[in-house]
C-alpha cells in the first residue's frame, strides 16, 4: 500500500468525552507528524465547522465552534463531504446518538473509517451489527469502539484477542458501569454509612460519569448495551439489549417523567426505596452492587442488583471502577480480570484516541 501522508479527521460530538478527545487529538497531532492529521469537520447537534478545502484549524476550535453560524450537515451530506476528501478519512463519533450510529454502514461503505465510544451501533438491532461489519469488510474501512465497554480499559481488544486466538470464552461477569460503581461505592460503602442516593446520582452526573440522560444508566440499559456488545463478540447473536432480564433502579412513580432534569429534581422523594435495599443487605452483613453476567454455554445474559460479602473484590471497588472477569478454557478456574476507572472524560477519550492510532496504523 502506498504511504498516505495526510489523514482527515471528522468529529461529531464535543461534550464531556469530545472535549477531552480534542485535547488528546491536538497533542497526538503534535507528537506524530506523519501522517499529518487534519481536522476537516466538527459538529455538535446545533453547530458545525467545515470548509471547501477540508481545513478546520484545531486552535481554539471549541470557541470557533460555539461562535459558528453553520448548522451541522445532514448525515448523508456528511458522508458525501467526507467521501470526496482528497485523502483517507476517520470519523470520530463522540455522541450517544442513535441516528449517527444508524449511519455507520453508510460511512463505512463510502470508505470512511469510524472510531467511537458510542454504544448504540453495536448494541442496537443484530441487523445493524451485521450491516456495520459487512460494510467494513467490503470497503476495507476500519471500525473500532474500545470505549463502548469499560471506557478506555482494554476490554473489547482483550475479548477479541481471546476469541481470535482460538480460546473459548465460557463466562463474562462483573461491574460494567462507572456510574453504578460510583453510586454503590459511595452510597453503600464497605465501611461507614455512605451518602444519600439521589445526591450521589447528581454527583455522578457532575463528574461526567453518567450518560447524557442519567436515566439510561439507572434503568440498567447502559449495562445491558455493554453486555450485548460483549456477548456478540463472544459469539452469541443477542438480538437486542432488551432481549434478556435487566433490573431498573428507576422508581415506578418516575418512569414517565418528561426529562432527565425533572427526574433528578424528583429523585430525592424516593431515596427511602434504595435505603431499604441497602439495609436488607446490611442485615446479612453484606453490601449491594449492580452487576451483569453472560453465560456463553447457556446463552443466559442478566443485569441487576446482587449482594456481596464485604471481602469480595466487587464490594471493595473504588470510585467509578469497573471489574470485568473473563472465564475461558485456557485461563481455567482463575479468570483474566480487567479493573480500573470505567467512566470519565479523559479515560474514555483515551480509548478513542488509542483506537484512532490503531486505525492510522492500518490505513496510512
Ligand atoms: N462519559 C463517560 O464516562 C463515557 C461515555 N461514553 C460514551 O461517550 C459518548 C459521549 O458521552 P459524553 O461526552 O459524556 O456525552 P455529552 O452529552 O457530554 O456530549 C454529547 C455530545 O454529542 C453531541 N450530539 C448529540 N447528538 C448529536 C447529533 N445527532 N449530531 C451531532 N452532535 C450530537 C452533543 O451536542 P449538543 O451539546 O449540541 O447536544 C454533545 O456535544 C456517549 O455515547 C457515551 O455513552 C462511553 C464511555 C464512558
Ligand atoms: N454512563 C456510562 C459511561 C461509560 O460507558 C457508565 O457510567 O459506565
Ligand atoms: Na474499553
Amino acid at each position: 500500500m502506498a504511504a498516505t501522508n495526510k489523514v482527515f479527521v471528522a468529529i461529531i460530538g464535543a461534550g464531556g468525552v469530545g472535549k477531552c478527545f480534542l485535547s488528546q487529538f491536538e497533542a497526538l497531532s503534535k507528537r506524530r507528524p506523519t501522517p499529518k492529521l487534519s481536522l476537516c469537520y466538527i459538529s455538535t447537534s446545533k453547530k458545525a465547522l467545515f470548509s471547501g478545502d477540508y481545513s478546520v484549524a484545531t486552535e481554539n476550535v471549541l470557541q470557533e465552534l460555539a461562535a459558528s453560524t453553520k448548522s451541522p450537515l445532514d448525515l448523508p451530506q456528511v458522508a458525501d463531504y467526507l467521501a470526496a476528501a482528497p485523502s483517507k478519512v476517520i470519523l470520530v463519533d463522540n455522541t450517544s446518538s442513535q441516528d449517527v450510529a444508524d449511519s455507520y454502514p453508510l460511512f463505512l461503505s463510502r470508505g470512511i473509517s469510524i472510531v467511537t465510544p458510542n454504544k448504540k451501533a453495536f448494541s442496537g438491532s443484530y441487523k445493524l451489527w451485521q450491516d456495520i461489519f459487512t460494510a467494513a469488510a467490503t470497503s476495507g474501512a476500519k471500525v473500532y469502539h474500545e470505549s463502548s465497554v469499560g471506557a478506555g480499559l482494554p476490554v473489547i481488544s482483550t475479548l477479541k484477542d481471546l476469541v481470535e486466538t482460538g480460546d473459548e470464552v465460557t463466562k463474562i461477569e462483573g461491574v460494567f458501569s462507572g456510574t453504578m460503581s460510583f453510586l454503590f461505592n459511595s452510597f453503600a460503602p464497605v465501611e461507614g454509612s455512605g451518602g444519600q442516593w439521589s445526591a450521589e446520582v447528581k454527583r455522578a452526573k457532575e463528574l461526567g460519569y453518567t450518560e447524557p440522560d442519567p436515566r439510561d444508566d439507572l434503568n440498567g440499559l447502559d449495562v445491558a448495551r455493554k453486555l450485548t456488545i460483549l456477548a456478540r463478540l463472544a459469539g452469541l447473536p443477542v438480538e437486542s439489549p432488551t432481549s434478556f432480564p435487566v433490573q431498573s433502579l428507576i422508581p415506578k412513580e418516575l418512569e414517565s417523567v418528561a426529562s432527565g432534569d425533572e427526574f433528578l429534581q424528583r429523585l430525592p422523594e424516593f431515596d427511602s426505596q434504595m435505603e431499604e435495599t441497602k439495609s436488607a443487605a446490611e442485615k446479612q452483613g453484606k453490601v449491594v452492587r449492580f452487576v451483569g453476567s453472560i453465560d456463553v454455554g447457556t446463552k443466559a445474559v442478566k443485569v441487576g442488583l446482587e449482594t456481596f460479602d464485604k471481602s469480595h473484590p466487587i464490594a471493595a471497588l473504588k470510585g467509578s471502577d469497573n471489574i470485568i472477569s473473563f472465564y475461558t478454557k485456557r485461563y481455567g478456574a482463575n479468570p483474566l480480570i480487567i479493573q480500573g476507572a470505567g467512566a470519565g472524560g479523559e479515560v474514555t477519550a483515551m480509548g478513542v484516541t488509542s483506537d484512532l492510532i490503531k486505525v492510522l496504523s492500518q490505513i496510512s
